[in-house]
């Protein structure tokens, strides 16, 4: 019996990678689907699992800056993750994910992130989702009513790749306000936000994007898909993929230009921040529903006191945590976080712990979008000092809920 070995890809083995991803995730790719995806690979740190020369484990690691409250952090945004189906069960996705954390250690990066393909397998290694989006219906087939006015700024449609110059500043403003989302340069506009054929859904055309206002206060991007042609048919859906604005009226204006397309009915938003004005300009809820609410970007704080200490926090806060992490003893013992708006400073101590968790609990919680008295509550966290709870959670707040649709 061979033995396992966990080791860095070499860009002579790609093709490979590719077909292992293909047989794990039961892909079967076009060719020019098959070359953006080694482009992907090639852009990532890469780990390759070993049995002698077969190659059974690939995980790739994309080098990212993920904004976090007050600033951004680098992150190794993890992706392609795929065992062979002979090999599953044995270790291999453990022991790929110690070679990452031993990977962010060396080179910096105190966060990982990542977009999980079923929910029970990362949070055994310390991962928690830290940001969720709604899906949010529109029924554009009457005119949308809505409380505020809209801004009567003028409209563009702008070629995709003009959209990094044109819209890149509106999205590198937002991104300032919410943690989770990542640093965009063009080949992550392009491939990532912009590709011209959706991967999911080839029933749907092209991505059109429309900015509202010169210089751009807002934008859109969306596809459409036609509907039927028989007279009284439901007309075609609006998929929203983003919709940035720097005002309410701004927001206003593009959500009634996406409902008013010809030829369509629905308009069907993917990844909505659970805090989005939009729920709360509609005049009638009834037009506009939220039909799903799911967790978007998971995350691993690899390097605890690199990450705590990066962040702004919004209140002053004094505590011992008693932190559990099995597969990052670093992490783990009794720390005091002494935090305020002055910044942060996370050190050892003796002292009987206020909190006790484990750190998917302060993954979980690290970027604003889960507070921690409701983890007290489903019996997650402890709170040895009544009020501790809370106390974290007023330190950890954030004005605007983290958000992202960056799926990788
Ligand atoms: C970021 C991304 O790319 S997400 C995509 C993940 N990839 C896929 O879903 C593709 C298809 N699946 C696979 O390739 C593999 O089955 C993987 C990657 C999910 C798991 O790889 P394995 O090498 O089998 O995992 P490994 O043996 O290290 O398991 C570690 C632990 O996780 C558990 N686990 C692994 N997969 C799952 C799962 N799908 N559901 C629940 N638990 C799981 C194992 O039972 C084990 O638990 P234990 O330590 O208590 O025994």
């Amino acid at each position: 019996m061979t033995t396992l070995e966990f080791r860095t890809l070499p860009k002579a083995h790609l093709d490979r990678a590719l077909d292992l991803a293909d047989l794990a995730f039961h892909g079967n790719p076009e060719d020019e689907e098959r070359e953006k995806h080694r482009e992907y690979l090639r852009r990532c740190d890469r780990v390759g699992a070993y049995d002698g020369d077969e190659l059974v484990g690939i995980l790739g690691a994309f080098p990212l800056a993920l904004s976090v409250p007050g600033g951004e952090l680098p992150c190794a945004g993890a992706t392609f993750v795929a065992v062979a189906p002979t090999h599953r069960r044995r270790g291999i996705l453990s022991g790929m994910l110690a070679e990452l954390w031993r990977r962010c250690a060396d080179r910096g990066r105190p966060l990982a992130a990542l977009w999980v393909s079923q929910a029970a397998i990362y949070g055994r290694f310390g991962c928690a989702p830290a940001t969720y989006g709604y899906t949010v219906e529109i029924d554009s087939g009457r005119p949308l009513a809505l409380r505020t006015a809209p801004a009567d700024l003028p409209l563009r449609l702008v070629a995709p790749e003009k959209a990094p110059g044109a819209v890149g500043p509106v999205h590198a403003a937002q991104r300032a306000l919410r943690a989770g989302r990542v640093a965009r340069d063009d080949y992550w506009w392009r491939a990532q936000v912009l590709p011209e054929t959706d991967e999911d859904n080839d029933e749907l055309g092209p991505p059109r994007v429309v900015t509202i206002g010169t210089p751009p206060v807002g934008y859109t991007v969306y596809r459409t898909e036609s509907g039927d042609d028989e007279p009284g048919a439901p007309g075609g859906v609006v998929h929203v993929l983003e919709l940035e604005a720097e005002t309410p009226a701004a927001a206003a204006a593009l959500w009634q230009y996406l409902a008013s397309i010809d030829l369509t009915s629905k308009v069907r938003a993917w990844g909505r921040p659970l805090d989005d004005p939009l729920l709360l300009l509609a005049a009638d809820r009834d037009q506009v529903r939220v039909t799903q609410e799911f967790p978007a970007l998971w995350l691993r704080l690899v390097d605890v006191a690199a990450a705590l200490e990066a962040r702004s926090w919004a209140a002053p806060c004094d505590l011992v945590l008693d932190l559990t992490d099995d597969a990052l003893p670093a992490n783990a013992g009794r720390h005091r976080l002494a935090a305020g708006p002055a910044g942060a400073a996370l050190t050892r101590t003796d002292d009987a712990p206020d909190l006790a968790l484990d750190v998917r609990e302060l993954a979980a919680c690290y970027l604003g979008g889960t507070e921690l008295r409701h983890l007290v509550r489903a019996g997650l966290v402890t709170e040895h000092t009544p009020g501790a709870a809370a106390a974290l959670d007023a330190a950890l707040r954030t004005a605007y809920l983290p958000h992202t649709t960056d799926e990788f």
